[in-house]
């Protein structure tokens, strides 16, 4: 992605949101990351017969990223089929996310793709981590 637009961002995240493997909840999500270097990572969410293990997109477009070397991002946007809530990411996802720095943002949108920004800050203040070093800014 040359030059970040967050409608862009959106537009991939609905169309991993088509990858979902959702049997059991039937609830549609995806996520798409931009990297610092402008590198796009989409995921979908990733359910399972035995639930817990169910995986949310946030977290599997930021395993994608990981697992090729990008540990550095700017934006996420999550997309859901929603059309009257904008999808916010579960508290695991947060805490996935504070992972890699507080000081990026999180694009969480309708089914329309009106959104709705938070930084990872905001949506999950006062956060633990271990690790100072790996904000995107
Ligand atoms: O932000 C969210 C919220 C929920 N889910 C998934 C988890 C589960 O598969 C389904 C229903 O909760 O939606 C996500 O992937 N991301
Ligand atoms: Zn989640």
């Amino acid at each position: 992605m040359s030059r970040f637009n967050p409608k862009e961002l959106v537009q991939k995240s609905q169309e991993a949101k088509e990858q979902a493997y959702c049997p059991y909840s039937k609830f549609r999500v995806g996520a798409a990351v931009l990297t610092s270097d402008g590198t796009v990572f989409t995921g979908c969410n990733v359910e399972n017969a035995s639930y817990p293990l169910g995986l949310c997109a946030e977290r599997t477009a930021i395993s994608k990223a990981v697992s090729e070397g990008y540990i550095s991002f700017k934006v996420i946007a999550i997309a859901s089929d929603l059309e009257d809530c904008f999808i916010s990411p579960c508290g695991a996802c947060r805490q996935f996310m504070r992972e890699f720095g507080s000081q990026w943002d999180v694009y969480m949108s309708k089914s329309d793709g009106s959104y709705k920004l938070m930084t990872v800050e905001e949506l999950l203040p006062c956060s633990f981590v271990v690790l100072q070093t790996r904000c995107a800014v």
